[in-house]
């Protein structure tokens, strides 16, 4: 559904995004991807050309610099001449654990989470304007409700939701033909994830290569929203409006907090 496509993968050298790529090589994209680490993003550029697609690039660095975010749309400009799907996918590293006071980090971290992907998105909207494309925003259960161990993390993922939904609005008042889809995402099985919350989180963790699809194809369709597990997400946040007491009681019971232990992801 995306051959020849011009797209961008932000936190493409691991987990969901690392997929993602793969998918849009199968699918034979022109794929630009970016994360920090050069030599996990020169071995997904490798197994995207092995795997048919149209072309395969990478830029390395880091989001905290938004002069670094604006780069890599530039870089995508002059590859590839326009772009038809930008998909912001990264994270800055964290901590699962109670919040420890520490504002600095929320602010570090919303530079990462939240700014970069604004930078980003103005950057990108006059090309994305020109393909009528699709921005994509990889968020989480945790960015629409409230969750134990993840504040400052959950923080910047609400504040994608405040950005983008609002933009997404101004959009359709303004008859700019650029869709916006908000991926929510419960607990998927990438190496961070696993790492940092098993012992802890009872449900199972879901499927990365699925979920990745599932991503791209919500995108692709101009969905306003993706529910990946559909059931892990869409029915807590029936819940939250209409019983957040219950779900308050229902989420809780899913942290073991016997396992616990506060850890850097
Ligand atoms: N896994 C899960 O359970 C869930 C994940 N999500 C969301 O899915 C998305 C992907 O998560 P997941 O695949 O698990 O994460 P990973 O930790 O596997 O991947 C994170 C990516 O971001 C990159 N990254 C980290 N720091 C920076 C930085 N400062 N600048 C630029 N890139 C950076 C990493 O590469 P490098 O270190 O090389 O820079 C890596 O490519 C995220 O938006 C996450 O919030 C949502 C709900 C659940
Ligand atoms: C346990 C949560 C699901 C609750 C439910 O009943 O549905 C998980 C939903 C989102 C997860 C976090 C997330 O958004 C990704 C983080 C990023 C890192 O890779 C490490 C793990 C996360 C903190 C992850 C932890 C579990 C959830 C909170």
């Amino acid at each position: 559904m995306l051959k020849g496509k011009r797209v961008i993968v932000t936190g493409a050298s691991s987990g969901i995004g690392e997929q993602m790529a793969y998918h849009l090589a199968k699918m034979g994209s022109h794929i630009l991807i970016t994360a920090r680490t050069e030599e996990k993003l020169k071995k997904v550029v490798a197994q995207c050309t092995h795997l048919g697609a149209a072309s395969a690039h990478y830029i390395a660095g880091s989001m905290d610099n938004l002069t670094f975010a604006k780069q890599v749309v530039h870089k995508a400009e002059n590859l590839f001449g326009g772009l038809d799907m930008l998909i912001l996918n990264h994270i800055g590293h964290t901590y699962f654990g109670y919040f420890d006071g520490n504002v600095d980090h929320v602010r570090d971290l919303l530079k990462i989470n939240f700014l970069s992907y604004a930078t980003m998105t103005v950057a990108a909207l006059p090309m994305l304007k020109i393909s009528n494309g699709n921005i994509v925003v990889v968020s989480s259960v945790a960015g629409k409700i409230g969750l134990p161990l993840t504040v400052p993390y959950s923080t910047t993922k609400f504040a994608l939701d405040g950005f983008f939904s609002s933009l997404r609005m101004e959009f359709i008042q303004q008859k700019t033909n650029v869709s916006i889809t908000l991926c929510i995402i419960s607990y998927i099985d990438t190496d961070s994830a696993l790492k940092t919350v098993s012992g802890v989180i009872q449900q199972p963790a879901a499927p990365k290569e699925e979920c990745a699809l599932e991503i791209i194809k919500g995108g692709f369709l101009r969905k306003r929203e993706v529910y990946y597990q559909y059931h892990a997400t869409k029915i807590p946040l029936l819940l939250r409006d209409w019983a957040p007491e219950i779900l308050q009681s229902l989420l809780l019971m899913n942290y073991n907090m016997d396992n616990f232990q506060r850890k850097e992801v």
